[in-house]
């Protein structure tokens, strides 16, 4: 039998096959909602390229479906210029925004911003949302663009500026994702691990991808529009200490050899801070939103997950 779904909690999670998406999406079906991925890849319910289809087509989607929220975690940026993020974030953030506009009815947007979006703090002070903007590298900029898009829209839309998340499915090029798939490769091939890493200096805020994903459809629910809200755990924590636990959860031998790469942009996105942590009181105040889980699930599931792939 179908189940009975509440005619005002149908979304559409843009990105929705994505590592983030998913959890989205996940926890949007867990919460009752009537949940719609619209993604490149044949995986999606819907299969749209965000960055090439008409606003109409995601208008006409929308429809479909009846859309009272759209969730906006499309973009690839691994690996990408400046340039190519610009599009990916901003062309399509504009073309979401004009979709919503052109739907019958207009759907609350959930827009996915970055932490890195913000400058650099000083060691010890708490990411607030009056924090001074001045994104350092291509990613912040490109994002924090996006965000003024929303914001200038006067759009029944929110931005969650979100911190550095793990779990399962963690992206293959990110710092926890490299070190999840060189164990893996390890394992397969019945040998200790060698991992090249540049410094692991940073100290950051971490989540569980899933601790967002509620996150996002707190924020769906709310009664906050037209601004931003900060989403992180409150916690910092050194990045050797992670790679550690991750190492030690799967039981691989490993050595970790760093070397300074030849340039930031080589790393990560967010090579540039090095300390960080959210300040989460905002997210508690106006989405009702906390961090729940610990990170040693987190990585614990990511791990499992990965080797549950090998045997799929
Ligand atoms: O070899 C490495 C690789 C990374 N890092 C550091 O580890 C942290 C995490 O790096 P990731 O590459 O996993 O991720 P980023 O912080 O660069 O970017 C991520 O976090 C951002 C917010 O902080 C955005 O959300 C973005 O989508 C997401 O990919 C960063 O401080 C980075 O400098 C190292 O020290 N050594």
């Amino acid at each position: 039998m179908r189940a009975h779904h509440d005619p005002e909690k149908r979304v559409v999670v843009l990105g929705g096959t994505g590592f983030v998406g998913r959890h989205v999406h996940a926890a949007f079906t867990a919460a009752g909602w009537e949940a719609l991925t619209v993604g490149r890849t044949a995986a999606a319910d819907v299969a749209l390229d965000l960055t090439a289809a008409p606003p109409r087509a995601l208008a006409a989607a929308l429809d479909r479906h009846r859309a009272t929220a759209v969730v906006n975690a499309a973009g690839d940026y691994w690996g990408l210029s400046e340039e190519r993020m610009r599009h990916s974030f901003v062309t399509v953030t504009e073309r979401v925004l004009a979709a919503a506009d052109l739907a019958v009815r207009r759907p609350r947007l959930v827009q996915l911003g970055t932490v890195l979006e913000y400058g650099p703090l000083p060691e010890g002070t708490p990411l607030t949302e009056d924090a001074p903007i001045d994104p350092v590298g291509g990613y912040g900029r490109t994002k924090y663009a996006a965000t003024r898009a929303v914001l200038d829209a006067d759009a029944d839309a929110v931005v969650l500026r979100v911190t550095n998340s793990v779990g399962p499915g963690a992206h293959p090029s990110s710092l926890l994702g490299k070190v999840g798939h060189a164990l893996l490769d390890a394992v397969r091939r019945g040998r200790p691990a060698t991992l090249e890493l540049a410094p692991l200096r940073a100290v950051r805020d971490y989540l569980d991808v899933r601790d967002l994903a509620e996150a996002v459809v707190a924020a769906a629910g709310a009664d906050a529009s037209g601004r931003v809200v900060n989403i992180g755990t409150g916690r910092a924590v050194p990045i050797r200490r992670l790679v550690g636990d991750l190492i030690e959860v799967s039981g691989v031998r490993a050595e970790i050899v760093e070397r300074e790469p030849a340039s930031t942009t080589q790393v990560s996105p967010g090579a540039i801070a090095e300390w960080l942590q959210v300040d989460p009181a905002t997210a508690r105040r106006v989405l009702g939103w906390t961090a729940r889980r610990t990170l040693r699930d987190a990585l614990d599931d990511f791990w499992k997950d990965l080797l549950d792939g090998t045997r799929r």
